[in-house]
């Protein structure tokens, strides 16, 4: 054992004390132990390892020690601790003996040259040994794998096409083009208001497509500080940064590999990084922070906004080749108050799920709550609608809810009503001519106009045109039959 020269004597006694009882310790308490020379050679076993040498192989102890330990004793690993000079502190070895749990140390002299190896079989049946060690591990490898298949489910798609609810003409034609889309590989830009169901649809296409098995990745550009987005877009190379980035971290791009990704608000992307998108979406391929290699993606890129992308490009506030690099599957998806025939649909669709959520039975809407949903302006659209549901949800405990309950709740909101519709055009440009006719049937004319408007408006609910027209359904039916 190498002296230690910042000891006193007394200590240093002590120290090859401690030394020599764990050897003691070690060579009682395993199940045995075998000494090598700077050559490999075996110089020395103690008793209880000699009960391994028949299952090796070796009747006598002679035709063992003396030997290269890689000829005695099969798939060693001691010639490895005396070419690199470093403990293998617990390991398992197999051989014709068995299994067994153990420790291989260097020795060294007063120079700290290494002289040989210690070989310590700690335990044999590690099966039984290392039991709750193994247990312990195999549970914490189940909920690793639990986490990552939460986290992949996750990233999965959560709606489907059909979860788009609307059968009026502006939601079947969105319908049909995201259908089309998610038969391409190419860009999808999605157009409209907040809240018109944009990453709904950006769901619907993902799981529609033949990436429906990979991932749905989605970013939030508003969301996201300008300083960060380029890392979260493509990612940390490791050592770039200091600190908890140190071991490198994926980008989005990355991680949606073999799926798509949602770039929400792409309006907002700053200007500065535009280039860097445009690359990628150009080559295929992204260059992480800190790092001068690219690396290939497949990710297929589906963006939205509420803004008006051509008029930031007039205003040189979104890059034009860019804007055309996205826009090659452009889909409008319209306003809730254009396709109020989509409204009854929908609020039910959304009660429900209110009501999953609070844990209680899903309300009621009455017609003529239906026909006030119909004409408000829905500035937020469907969002909005859910918050006034949610809202009359709560301040009510009957299983219906009615227009007066509605109204304050609108009232209250701030919600618009849209303006009553108006005088049909054709109408109004009439030459006077056309006015010197009978009155009956000019008067049956206009009725016509504006029982087609309601009905339009309503998507063809009946109920809810005649609230729109202030007349009742019975009324409606009867100046149906009349201006038909
Ligand atoms: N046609 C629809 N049928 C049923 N639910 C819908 C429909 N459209 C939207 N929704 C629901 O309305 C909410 C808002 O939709 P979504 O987030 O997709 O809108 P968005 O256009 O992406 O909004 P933003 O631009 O503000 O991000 C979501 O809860 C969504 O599930």
């Amino acid at each position: 054992m190498k002296s230690d020269a910042s000891l006193p004597l007394d200590g240093q006694r002590i120290l090859e004390l401690a030394a020599r009882s764990m050897f003691d310790l070690f060579a009682n308490a395993s199940e045995g132990m075998l000494l090598v020379d700077r050559d490999a050679r075996v110089v020395w076993v103690n008793e209880q390892y000699k009960r391994f040498l028949p299952a090796l192989g070796y009747e006598r102890v002679e035709d063992f020690v003396g030997h290269p330990v890689s000829e005695v004793v099969q798939n060693t690993q001691m010639h490895r601790v005396l070419e690199t000079g470093k403990p293998i502190l617990i390991d398992l070895l197999s051989n014709k003996a068995g299994t067994f749990g153990v420790s291989r140390i260097p020795l060294r002299d007063e120079q700290g040259n290494v002289i040989g190896a210690l070989g310590i079989v700690l335990f044999d049946h590690p099966e039984t040994n290392l039991q709750p060690l193994i247990h312990k591990f195999a549970n914490l490898q189940r909920d690793l794998e639990d986490a990552r298949r939460e986290l992949a489910s996750q990233r999965r798609s959560k709606h489907t096409l059909a979860s788009f609810v609307g059968g009026s003409p502006g939601a079947v034609a969105v319908k049909r083009q995201a259908r089309k889309a998610a038969q391409s590989s190419s860009p999808v830009l999605l157009l409209g208001e907040t809240g018109t169901g944009k990453e709904l649809l950006a769901h619907g296409i993902h799981a529609a497509s033949a990436r429906s098995r990979g991932p749905f990745v989605s970013v939030n550009i508003a969301a996201v500080p300008d300083t960060l987005l380029e890392a979260e877009f493509f990612g940390v190379a490791p050592g770039a940064y200091t600190g908890a980035d140190r071991k490198g971290r994926d980008g989005k791009f990355k991680l949606a590999d073999g799926g798509t990704l949602f770039l929400d608000e792409i309006g907002d992307m700053p200007l500065a990084l535009q280039p860097k998108l445009l690359r990628a979406l150009q080559e295929g391929e992204i260059e992480p922070l800190g790092s001068n290699k690219v690396v290939p993606f497949d990710a297929r890129v589906i963006a939205a906004t509420s803004r008006d992308l051509a008029a930031l490009v007039r205003e040189g506030r979104f890059r034009e080749d860019l804007y055309y690099r996205l826009n090659v599957l452009p889909i409008k998806v319209p306003p809730l108050r254009e396709r109020a025939g989509d409204i009854a649909a929908i609020a039910e669709v959304l009660v429900e799920d209110i009501a999953i959520r609070n844990g209680t039975a899903p309300f009621e809407l009455d017609a003529a709550a239906i026909a006030l949903l119909s004409s408000q302006r829905w500035r937020g659209n469907i969002r909005e609608l859910r918050n006034v549901l949610e809202q009359a949800a709560m301040r009510s405990d009957a299983q219906q809810i009615d227009e007066q309950l509605l109204e304050e709740v609108l009232r209250e909101a701030g919600i618009e009503r849209l303006p009553p519709a108006p005088p049909p055009r054709a109408l109004a440009a009439l030459p006077s001519r056309d006015v010197l006719r009978p009155l009956a049937e000019q008067v049956a004319e206009v009725e016509r106009h504006a029982i087609q408007a309601a009905l339009a408006a309503t998507g063809g609910n009946k109920l809810a045109a005649a609230r729109l027209l202030g007349i009742s359904r019975a009324k409606l039916y009867e100046r149906l039959e009349l201006v038909a």
